[in-house]
């Protein structure tokens, strides 16, 4: 009982009526089960099952084993339609689980057969949150562009530009850019000159950061920049191999981290909920906030993760509530925003305690 893998999952009332803010989410791994089995039934030739495409209750891979998954999800999402379908299907998912802000970040893929490049990657994305909004869905969802650290230096200041057109063309809806894919590929000292660049033109930053053990040196280069936020951030503290000197420049920039419990479990950097950094964080009262990185691949949604954090580490509803609403100090959007949804928290709020 003191090292839970496994959490229940009924997810009480009160987590899914909490108001949320889901700062870490890739398209791709927050693809649920309905709508994979939609799109095997449009490619039914690939031969891939639900199996290849998540990671169940009580199981767990390597986080190598987590990348695979992604591929194999690349596959099936290739096509304008496929992507259109994916990301509208997975905003109504988010706003059905009671998230009222959502930044969404995903990483613009070409496809030589179907003809997709990155821009049409990009507007498709662009289209399905201007539909969701048309239609009166009630969340504000936000993107950001995302660099597979995997494709290198060139790759990564393409992409950089990309994004800056699109924070400039989107009417807002480009707010940053995501460093992401596997950590253990490639060195953040190649990217380095990308993401000064996207920071002098106004992009905020989202970088994952020490999601394995032993990249201090990469940790204390990135975090020079400093970026906005960081992703996991798991080895950063001396307990588990990282040092003071970086917690105190994480400190001392204040940089909310977004911390995604259930994803770290399953893909193995964190032995069990218990000793999840989340807690070595929020005790030390620093922004931390709740993220479900991969709903989809993790079977998990933010509601479960809220009340895994509540159950793991005692906390209590009027801690979770203001662990809510103070992720709402992270957001990348502007301050107009940010009171419009402290507001929404404040109308919200007998409904959530009645
Ligand atoms: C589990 N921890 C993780 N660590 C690092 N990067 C991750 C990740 N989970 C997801 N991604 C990144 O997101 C991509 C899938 O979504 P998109 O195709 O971009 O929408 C993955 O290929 C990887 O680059
Ligand atoms: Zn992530």
């Amino acid at each position: 009982a003191l090292c839970k893998l496994v959490m229940d999952n009924e997810v009480d009332v009160f987590y899914r009526e909490l108001p949320k803010v889901e700062l870490h989410a890739h398209l791709n791994g927050s693809v649920s089960f309905q709508t994979i089995e939609k799109l095997i039934s449009r490619k039914p030739h690939l031969n891939i099952e639900h199996g290849m495409t998540a990671i169940g209750k009580g199981q767990r891979r390597t986080l190598d084993e987590c990348f695979q998954v992604f591929k194999v999800i690349h596959q099936l999402v290739d096509t304008e339609e496929d992507i259109l379908m994916v990301a509208t299907d997975v905003i109504k998912e988010f706003a059905a689980d009671g998230v009222k802000y959502l930044e969404l970040r995903s990483t613009p893929r070409e496809e030589k057969n179907t003809g997709l490049t990155k821009k049409r990657y990009i507007e498709t994305v662009m289209k399905a949150i201007q539909q969701c909004r048309k239609e009166g869905v009630d969340i504000d969802v936000r993107f950001l562009v995302a660099i597979d650290r995997r494709n290198g230096t060139e790759v990564a200041m393409e992409t950089v530009k990309l994004a800056e057109e699109f924070m400039l063309s989107s009417d807002g809806l480009v707010v940053g850019l995501d460093l992401s894919g596997d950590p253990t590929v490639g060195h953040g000292r190649d990217l380095l000159p990308a993401l000064q660049k996207a920071k002098n033109c106004g992009l905020k930053l989202s970088l994952h950061l020490s999601e394995v053990p032993s990249q201090l040196e990469e940790s204390d280069l990135l975090l020079n920049l400093p970026p906005d936020r960081i992703g996991h951030g798991t080895f950063l503290h001396p307990e588990v191999g990282g040092s003071a000197s970086l917690v105190e420049k994480v400190v001392k920039n204040n940089i909310p981290l977004e911390l995604c419990l259930t994803s770290n479990i399953k893909g193995q950097t964190v032995p069990c909920y218990a000793q999840h950094h989340f807690k070595y964080w929020y005790q030390m009262g620093h922004p931390s906030v709740i993220c479900t990185d991969d709903k989809g691949v993790f079977c998990t949604d933010l509601s479960q993760e809220y009340q895994v954090a509540a159950s793991t580490f005692g906390l209590s509803r009027e801690a979770v509530w203001k662990l809510s609403q103070s992720a709402i100090d992270c957001i990348f959007a502007p301050d107009s925003l940010k009171q419009q949804l402290k507001q929404k928290w404040m109308d919200l709020q007998p409904q959530v305690f009645k």
